[in-house]
Formats: structure tokens, C-alpha cells, sequence
């Protein structure tokens, strides 16, 4: 599932009308008939309240036919036109007067004019503005969005939300105090939008539905996008068939490294998701204190131990395992001026997680000692500690790519729709859910991408692997608990569901906040 950037959908557009020799005026038929569709499907004829605030330009244009198709069907509708400015698209014009010819009248609402009383059973389209969005809204514009978000109305939204840009090309939304509608569902065309996925804007996009409106693939095919969302069909493809004469070397030697007093589940956790990603066999290293509880705990884990005693003060010999620290690791100065030297031991790609990464924050030249090709697995918390705060969403992401370029590592930033961001691409994961914010789920998360590294999965592949799965684990999971009684441990009892799915034809979906999960 490719993000195609806003200029990337204005020349698909181009593209198509050229290649398949149609009209931009037959190519918004295409779109909003599609749109029309998705709502006749749902609403079968219900006599519910529709009304369509239709903008100026193509977005608007959508709205009109939407609008043209309801009436025909015997909707009822009321159509208002947001006249933001007096430019009008040369499509939306055409589709203002095939609207009229059915005897429809829109009404217009001229700036500075306030929306009229709705009912609140009712349907909002929000066709005001698409991907044409260049600015921020205006103050009036502003205002009707307040209205439309107090409006109490079921807010479906075309294209995207009008106020929330299709990308950061224009400008940074949050720089200028975000105003967008709040749909509860979007049905955007052709390709998500890079700010579906992400925490300031993607909460106003609410479910999101994906209308194929057949872009030419000769265009979307061979476009290279700078992101894209991925789900079970690019896990499918990378996924390692286990071989008859193999035994657990085959399978690669993890090492959790971590833990201290009174943080020894972090350890635990982390070893458990390595061993039920795969790994073909797990050892611990630990402090002291965490002997016994590891050994008693989880009888398929070696347990090895440093000096120390409540935390760990030495580390040992890089060797030929794969290396997965930081988990419950602490940050006490013995163990960050063992840390750090001993990091630059390692050539081949590590994965550090929490309080390596919080070490290496205070010690930054110490980020130099990571290997290329290493992952890193931080919380927003913990990514903040590394590059510093950040103004914005799209801030973030400059940061993140700075960072990659700067160190040859791949970050995997963690939340909702978690990003995969190596040099080249970014991928932002479709599986997981809010009761993945649970204490502890990420040391998980950070021994399932070591357990699939171990195994001899290329490192973007253990990243985009490990993430999905987790994700899918925790999907699985809230399925019989709910998000509330979600825990880590059930994360890790879903991991093996999870892998069976991956390959059952008919996945049985798990309850979705967001619509489009991708296959
Ligand atoms: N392949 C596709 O994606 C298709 C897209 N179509 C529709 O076309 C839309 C894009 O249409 P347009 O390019 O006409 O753009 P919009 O309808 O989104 O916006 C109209 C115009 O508003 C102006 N504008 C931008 N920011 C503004 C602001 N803050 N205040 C006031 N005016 C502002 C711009 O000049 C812009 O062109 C898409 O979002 C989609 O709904 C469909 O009709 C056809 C197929
Ligand atoms: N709202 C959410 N939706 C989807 N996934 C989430 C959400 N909140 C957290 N997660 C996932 O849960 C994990 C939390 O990791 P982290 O914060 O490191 O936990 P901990 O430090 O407790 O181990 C990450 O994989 C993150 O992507
Ligand atoms: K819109």
C-alpha cells in the first residue's frame, strides 16, 4: 500500500486521464460514484438526514456528485456550498449545473456566514477541501470546522478532512494550530495519505477506507513513494519457511541483555518474545539478582551472569549470537561506562531498546559505536531523549530521517502504526491496537525483532516482521480480553496465532479502531 505524496496524486490523476484517455471531469464521476456507492451500500435507502458541504474546487466537485447520485436514489439530502473563494474548479462547475438540471438547489454559505441548524441524527459529507489544501484555513473556514465538530453529526469526510494536509509539502499543519474537521470516517481515493498515520493529524481521520478508482497502474505501479503501509501480504512474502533437517543452530542464538533489580520482568519478557518468534535458543545475560527468577521462571532460557550484583556492571564477549539489550538495563553510571565501550565491540547489527538507548542518549558519541544495519526500538519518550523534542509530527520525522542517515541504522518509532524507517523507506504498520499500551509490551516487541534477526532475517525484514506480528499478537489477543485487560504476557501468547494467520486464507478480523488494515 503505497503513500503517494500530494503531487504523486495530482500526476496519478494526469496520468490516468491521459493513459485511459478519459475526461478529469469522467475521472471525478469515477471517484464520487465509488464514494456514493460505499454510502448506498450502508444506508440501503434510509430516510436519515444527508447533508453535503461541498467547497470550491475538485473536493467539492466529489460532493456534487455524491450529492447528484443520492438525489437520484431518493436521499435526503441538502447541499451547501462553502464559498471560500470565488475561483471555482472548471468540474466542480460542471457538476453544480448536472446537479441543478436534477433540480437540486444548493445552498451557499458565503464567508463569514454561520451553518445552518442540522439535525443531529443526521450525515455530514465533508467535501469543503481534498488534497488541493495548501494553507491553513482562514479564519471563517476555522470556524465553520468548529462547527462542524460541535455539530454532533456523523461526519464521513472525502478525500481527507478538510483543514488536515495530504502531506507536509505545503506546510506543517501543527505549526499553525491544527484545525481540521474530525470525521468518524474518510473514504480517501486511490492511496492513504502519509497524515492518516500519524498521532496529531490521523485521529481526525477516524476509520479510513481506501476507494480503488483505478489510477492507472502503469503510474502507481512504478512510482517510488517515500512510505508506504504494510501488512500480512508483505510479512507473507518474507516469511522463511522452516526446512525438514534443521535443529535449533539453524535457527540462530539470541541474547537478552538487561535487566536489574527490581526490573527483571523486562528481561523476561523480551526473552519469551525471542523464543516465540523462533529464535533457536535464548540466553540471559543479567545481573545476579535475576538468576533464580529467570531460571525459575523460564526453563527454556540459559542464564548467564556479570559481576554485578543489582545491575549489571560487565557485559559478555561479543560473539557469534544476536544481540538484543537494553530492556530493564538501568542507567546507573557502572553500568552506562560498561555499556558504551562494550557496544563497540559489535560489527554485526545489534537491537537495542529502552535503557540502551537511554544510555547512549547521555553518551551520544556513543550512538557512533552502534553497528550499521543495527535496530533501534524507541517509545517516543526514549526517541526524544535521543534527538530532542520535537515541534510537530512532520518535525519528528525530519528528525528520525536525520538520524537514520547520520547513524546507518534502522529506527522502528513506536505507537500507533509504528514506523519502519531505514535510508531508503519508511513503513508504517497496519496491525496493533490500543491495548498495546500496556507496561512492558515493547520489551516484547524488542525480543521478537532479536528472535527473527537470530534467525537469519535480513534487519528492515526482522524490523517490518517483528512489528507486524506483535501488532497482530496484540489483535488477536483483544479479541477474547478487550484493550483494558490486555498485558504483555498476552502478547506473547498471541505470537504463535499470530504466525498460524499470517497464512489462513480467511482471517477472521480482529475489532479495528481504524478501518484499513492491510493485507
Ligand atoms: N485521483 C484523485 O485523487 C481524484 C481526486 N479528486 C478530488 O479532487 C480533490 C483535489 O481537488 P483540488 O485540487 O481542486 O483541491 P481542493 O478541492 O482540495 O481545494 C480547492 C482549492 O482551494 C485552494 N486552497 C487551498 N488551501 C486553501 C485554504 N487554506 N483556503 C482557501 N483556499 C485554499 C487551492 O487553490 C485548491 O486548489 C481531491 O481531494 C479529490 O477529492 C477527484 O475528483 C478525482 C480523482
Ligand atoms: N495506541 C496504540 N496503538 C497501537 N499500538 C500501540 C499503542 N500504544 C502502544 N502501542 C505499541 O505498544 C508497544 C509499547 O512499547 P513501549 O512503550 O516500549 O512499552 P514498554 O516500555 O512498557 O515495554 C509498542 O510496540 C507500540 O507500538
Ligand atoms: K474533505
Amino acid at each position: 500500500m503505497k503513500i503517494l505524496s500530494r503531487q504523486q496524486i495530482y500526476k496519478a490523476d494526469k496520468e490516468t486521464t491521459r493513459i485511459q484517455q478519459i475526461s478529469s471531469l469522467e475521472l471525478m464521476e469515477r471517484a464520487a460514484t465509488r464514494a456514493f456507492e460505499w454510502i448506498h451500500q450502508r444506508l440501503q435507502g434510509s430516510p436519515v438526514p444527508i447533508y453535503l458541504l461541498c467547497g470550491i474546487g475538485n473536493n467539492g466537485g466529489d460532493g456534487l456528485v455524491i450529492a447528484r447520485h443520492l438525489a437520484e436514489h431518493g436521499y435526503h439530502i441538502e447541499v451547501f456550498i462553502v464559498d471560500y473563494h470565488p475561483k471555482r474548479s472548471p468540474d466542480f462547475l460542471e457538476n453544480l449545473q448536472a446537479l441543478k438540471q436534477r433540480k437540486v438547489w444548493p445552498t451557499t454559505l458565503e464567508s463569514g456566514q454561520a451553518l445552518p441548524a442540522m439535525d443531529p441524527q443526521g450525515i455530514l459529507v465533508d467535501a469543503i477541501f481534498g488534497i488541493g489544501l495548501s494553507r491553513v484555513p482562514d479564519p471563517w473556514m476555522k470556524s465553520v470546522i468548529d462547527q462542524i465538530n460541535s455539530s454532533g453529526l456523523f461526519v464521513l469526510a472525502i478525500d481527507l478532512p478538510s483543514g488536515m494536509p495530504a502531506d507536509f509539502s505545503d506546510f506543517d499543519p501543527a505549526q499553525n494550530g491544527l484545525s481540521m474537521v474530525h470525521a468518524q470516517h474518510t473514504l480517501t481515493f486511490g492511496a492513504p495519505k502519509l497524515t492518516f498515520f500519524l498521532p496529531e493529524t490521523g485521529s481526525a481521520v477516524g476509520q479510513w477506507t481506501v476507494l480503488d478508482i483505478g489510477l492507472a497502474r502503469e503510474y502507481t505501479d512504478a512510482v517510488q513513494t517515500e512510505f508506504s503501509g504494510y501488512g500480512a501480504g508483505l510479512i507473507r512474502s518474507l516469511y522463511r519457511p522452516r526446512q525438514k533437517f534443521t535443529h535449533k543452530g539453524s535457527f540462530g542464538h539470541l541474547w537478552v541483555v538487561g535487566g536489574s533489580y527490581g526490573t527483571m520482568g523486562a528481561l523476561q519478557l523480551a526473552a519469551r518474545g525471542g523464543l516465540r518468534s523462533g529464535a533457536g535458543k535464548v540466553t540471559a545475560w543479567t545481573p545476579q539478582c535475576g538468576v533464580d527468577i529467570l531460571q525459575g521462571n523460564l526453563p527454556e532460557v540459559m542464564v548467564r551472569t556479570g559481576k554485578g550484583k543489582k545491575q549489571l556492571t560487565d557485559f559478555p564477549q561479543a560473539g557469534k549470537f544476536t544481540l538484543v539489550a537494553g530492556m530493564g538495563l538501568g542507567t546507573a553510571k557502572v553500568t552506562a561506562d560498561a555499556f558504551v565501550p562494550w557496544l563497540k565491540q559489535w560489527k554485526q547489527p545489534v537491537v537495542l531498546d529502552a535503557d540502551a538507548l537511554n544510555i547512549l542518549s547521555q553518551n551520544p558519541e556513543g550512538f557512533n559505536s552502534v553497528p550499521a544495519g543495527s535496530i533501534l526500538t524507541p517509545h517516543p519518550g526514549e526517541f526524544a531523549r535521543m534527538v530532542g523534542n520535537w515541534t510537530s509530527d512532520a518535525d519528528k520525522l525530519e528528525k528520525a530521517r536525520n538520524f537514520v542517515k547520520q547513524y546507518s541504522c534502522i529506527l522502528v518509532l513506536k505507537g500507533a502504526h509504528t514506523l519502519v524507517l531505514d535510508q531508503h523507506h519508511g513503513f508504517f504498520n497496519t496491525s496493533g491496537n490500543p491495548g498495546m499500551a500496556t507496561a512492558g509490551s515493547g520489551d516484547v516487541l524488542a525480543g521478537m525483532i532479536g528472535g527473527l534477526l537470530a534467525q537469519g532475517y535480513e534487519p528492515v525484514q526482522a524490523a517490518l516482521a517483528g512489528v507486524y506480528l506483535h501488532g497482530l499478537s496484540a489483535d488477536i489477543g483483544v479479541q477474547k480480553l478487550g484493550y483494558e485487560a490486555l498485558t504483555a504476557g498476552d502478547i506473547i501468547s498471541g505470537i504463535g496465532p499470530a504466525f498460524v494467520s499470517l497464512f489462513q486464507t480467511a482471517e477472521s478480523g480482529p475489532p479495528q479502531e481504524e478501518a484499513a488494515k492491510e493485507e
